[in-house]
């Protein structure tokens, strides 16, 4: 990755714009994603954080997960109020399991003139040796791991595959939310309140759509993640069967 400034017409010294990269499958998304990625903006100087909804999360096979149109407005609903946050279709428009590797790949080709930061807590940042090309996803972006209570901020898995670039991973310490969405999930299916764990329009929003109650017709559009082995394309095989969430 460059990380240079450059020097524009007039002689002036211009920085590179600098765009943080927050994927999450975000069902529904909580103050926990909020706070890491106003965090890292802080400390990175970013311009702007592109929120990345997943499309089809390949790596939550079997469980049951919103339609990627209701996470996509939960998303747009929660940062509408911050004008540095923003959100993007590229993996909710793809149709295919998403991968991080597409995800940059694409940003890329939308922002050539700026450098990625991709956001990930402790805990997928655990996993990220599984995701797929994950090499070259470090040759389209930093990576910024956010400590997760609960979780071991780490990055000694990929020390070795890291060691001759040292800036590819930040750590960085965020304030502690015990918060995840599948306890905000539980709680909503229990009618038990999830005020000020997510933003108020999401609370809203979860109401309004009827989102996660058992005991309630889905609306529509709610899919069990299912289908072929992991790396094998999903998009035809997706259920539209509507089952009960296991909250796991
Ligand atoms: N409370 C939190 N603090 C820091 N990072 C978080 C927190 N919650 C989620 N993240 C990070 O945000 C990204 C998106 O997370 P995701 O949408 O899967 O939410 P989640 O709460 O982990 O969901 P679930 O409980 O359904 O697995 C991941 O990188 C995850 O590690
Ligand atoms: O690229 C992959 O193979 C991959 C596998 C698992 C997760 N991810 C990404 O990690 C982010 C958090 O995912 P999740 O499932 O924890 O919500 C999101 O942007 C996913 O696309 C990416």
């Amino acid at each position: 990755m460059q990380h240079d400034d450059r020097t524009g017409a007039g002689g002036a010294v211009r920085r590179r714009r600098r765009l943080g990269v927050m994927g999450g499958t975000f069902d529904p998304i909580h103050h926990g994603h909020l706070v890491a990625a106003s965090e890292v903006a802080d400390r990175f100087a970013l311009d702007e954080v592109i929120f990345v909804p997943t499309g089809q999360p390949w790596q939550k096979l079997g469980k049951d997960v919103s339609s990627a149109e209701d996470r996509y407005l939960m998303t747009v609903i929660a940062t509408a109020s911050n004008p540095s946050f923003s959100v993007s279709r590229v993996d909710v428009d793809r149709h295919k399991d998403t991968y991080t590797v597409d995800t940059l790949r694409d940003l890329r080709r939308q922002h050539p003139d700026a450098d990625l930061y991709f956001i990930t807590g402790a805990d997928a940042l655990e996993t990220i040796l599984s995701w797929q090309n994950w090499e070259e996803m470090f040759e389209l972006a930093k990576f910024v791991g956010v400590s997760r209570p609960g979780y071991e901020l780490s990055n000694e898995h990929l020390a070795e595959h890291l060691a001759d670039r040292p800036d590819a991973l930040t750590l960085v310490e965020i304030p502690a939310l015990a918060i995840s969405s599948t306890d905000c999930r539980k709680r909503a299916g229990e009618n038990r309140p999830v005020w000020y764990l997510v933003p108020d329009g999401v609370v809203q929003y979860i109401s309004k759509r009827n989102l996660y109650r058992r005991d309630a017709e889905r609306l529509d559009g709610a899919v069990t993640v299912s289908g072929p082995a992991p790396h094998q394309n999903s998009s035809q095989t997706q259920s539209s069967r509507t089952q009960n969430r296991e909250n796991t």
